[in-house]
Formats: structure tokens, sequence, C-alpha cells
């Protein structure tokens, strides 16, 4: 009876999708298997094209960093999917699914996760989370 009602201490993040990733179908579909097979609800959902000041905003933290203008321009180069889920621990679970920072840290670290499998660079690493 107990497996009808949802968990008690759901965790909200936010799931992105990044638009070098987001443009292949079959990656945007394994990334949502996934997100069902590890039991997250999906909250909201949509696929849009971040505004400059949404990307900006969004790395503010990074500003001024070597990479920063990199980032900004892949995160406004396409639509992003964009999850907002829920989950028990389900922010370090969908860390866990991201994987790494570092796209070469992934590959070596946690072969079979998200940035692994689908990152092409540190910064096209696939998937944000927050
Ligand atoms: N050394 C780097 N070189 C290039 N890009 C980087 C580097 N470090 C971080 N980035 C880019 O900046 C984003 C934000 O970095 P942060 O350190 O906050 O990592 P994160 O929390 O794992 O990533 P995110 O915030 O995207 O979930 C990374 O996802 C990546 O795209």
């Amino acid at each position: 009876m107990s497996s009808f009602f949802p968990p008690k201490s759901l965790e909200l993040t936010m799931a992105l999708i990044k638009p070098h990733a987001a443009k292949v179908p079959p990656i945007v579909q394994q990334i949502k298997n996934e997100i069902l097979n590890n039991k997250f609800f999906i909250i909201r959902y949509s696929r849009r094209l971040l505004s400059l000041e949404d990307a900006q905003a969004m790395y503010k933290e990074h500003e001024g960093k070597p990479f920063y203008d990199r980032l900004v321009n892949l995160m406004t180069s396409g639509p992003t999917e964009t999850f907002i889920l829920a989950r028990e621990n389900g922010i370090k679970r969908w860390r866990e699914m991201m994987g790494p920072t570092r796209t070469f840290d992934a590959m070596f670290h946690a072969p079979f996760s998200f940035r692994s499998l689908y990152g092409m660079s540190n910064t096209k690493n696939a998937t944000h989370g927050s």
C-alpha cells in the first residue's frame, strides 16, 4: 500500500540537457529514460531557448573565468531540455547521474555517466544540475 504514496522527503532539482546534446534525439530519449528509471517525478518539463540574460544569470558565479563566454555562447546556441525533478536524495542522485564536471574526469571516474557518454569537452559536458 505504501508504494502508492510518494516518499516523504522529496528534493527538487533542476536538470537541464545542454544544447549540443539536446539537438540529438536519441541522447534526449536516453536521458529521459534514465530519469524515469531512477524513479524521479517529472514536475515540469520544457524545451526552450535560453536568453542571453538567462544564461548569464545561471552562470554568474563563473563570470570572468576563461571559459565563461564559451559557456554562455553554448547555452544560448540552441534549445535546452529543462526538467524540474523530484525524488528522495534527488540533488545527489542527479549529480551522480551527470558525473564529474570535466568530461575526461567523467570518462575515467564515472564511465556510464551522462558527461562521460555525451560530453564533448569540459564546457560541452551535456547536462547541468542545480
Ligand atoms: N575548467 C573548465 N573548462 C571549461 N568549462 C568549464 C570548466 N569548469 C566548468 N566549466 C563549465 O561551467 C559549468 C559550470 O561549472 P561548475 O563548476 O558549476 O560545475 P557543475 O556544477 O558540475 O556544472 P553545472 O553548474 O553545469 O551543473 C560546467 O558545467 C561546464 O560547462
